[in-house]
């Protein structure tokens, strides 16, 4: 890895209005950014509660208020700001994207990652999940270089994916960013564990960011954001609330050299 930065997990409580949430963000942005972070990153629907109804309301083009504020602080603070998601509209679609936006230091947009995974799931009585009734899913893989750090992204249940994490791997990335709202199910026991196993199957760092718990919207989300680096040690982490988590990236030394380019014999 080329140099070292400070990376910047920005978990925000979201609250009822976009207005709001984006406020918020740019002023966790800016803090992340006078402490020292010189990549910083938002949760998955950082923008709006995670339920239909709100994705629907809030819903975006590429260009509007969500893109313009983000592109805006990535200038005026000069990082790499990896944007959280946002519910895309398609024109022409009832259907939406769940999409995070990816600014380098100078505003301009440099990448565009769209979910590749969507969360439909059973997790008992009263709690059934059909993120495909309003969602589509998107088809990239996307990589990013900062500071000669290549970074694979995902969101949220894209975690559970080993192979996508593989794919990146053999791309060459040495760090994986998620952005991911976990359930108050699913995270007290899946979150970590499958932060930790990726970091150590592919021998990256792997981030995950989500909203912190509110317990006033309609999908509570687990917070819990953090870092587990290439030995599979968590660097960073937090709990449920509002919190910004900061992790120096690059100071690993690596004594397990896997060659993962190898063929694997079951496939
Ligand atoms: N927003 C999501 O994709 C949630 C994924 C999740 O909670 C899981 O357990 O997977």
């Amino acid at each position: 890895m080329a140099s070292r930065f400070k990376l910047a997990l920005i978990q925000i409580c979201t609250q009822r209005y976009r207005e709001h949430n984006l406020k918020k963000a740019e002023q966790m942005i800016r803090e992340a950014a006078r402490n020292g972070a010189s990549v910083v990153v938002l949760p998955e629907y950082f923008t709006c509660w995670m339920d239909p109804k709100y994705f629907i309301e809030y819903k975006e083009l590429p260009d509007g208020p969500t893109s313009t504020m983000l592109s805006r602080v990535a200038k005026e603070t000069n990082i790499h700001l990896f944007g959280g998601s946002f519910p895309e509209e398609i024109p022409n679609s009832d259907k939406l994207y769940n999409t995070c936006h990816i600014y380098g230091p100078t505003g301009e947009l440099t990448q565009r990652f769209r979910k590749l995974h969507l969360f439909d799931v059973d997790l008992g009585p009263g709690m059934s999940i059909r993120e495909s009734e309003l969602n589509v899913a998107g088809d990239k893989l996307t990589v990013v270089n900062v500071a000669g750090c290549k970074t694979g992204f995902g969101i949220c249940i894209d975690l559970r994916y080993p192979e996508i994490a593989r794919l990146y791997g053999n791309m060459g990335c040495q760090m994986l960013t998620y952005m991911g709202g976990f359930s108050m199910k699913t995270g007290p026991s899946h979150l970590e564990i499958l932060q930790r196993v990726r970091a150590v199957d592919n021998q990256v760092f792997v981030a995950n960011v989500g909203p912190a718990t509110n317990t006033e919207a309609p999908y509570v989300t687990y917070g819990h954001s953090g870092v587990a680096d290439p030995w599979g040690n968590m660097i960073a982490k937090t709990g449920s609330d509002e919190d910004i988590v900061y992790a120096d990236i690059g100071q690993y030394n690596c004594f397990l050299v896997l060659y993962l380019d190898h063929p694997c014999f079951c496939c």
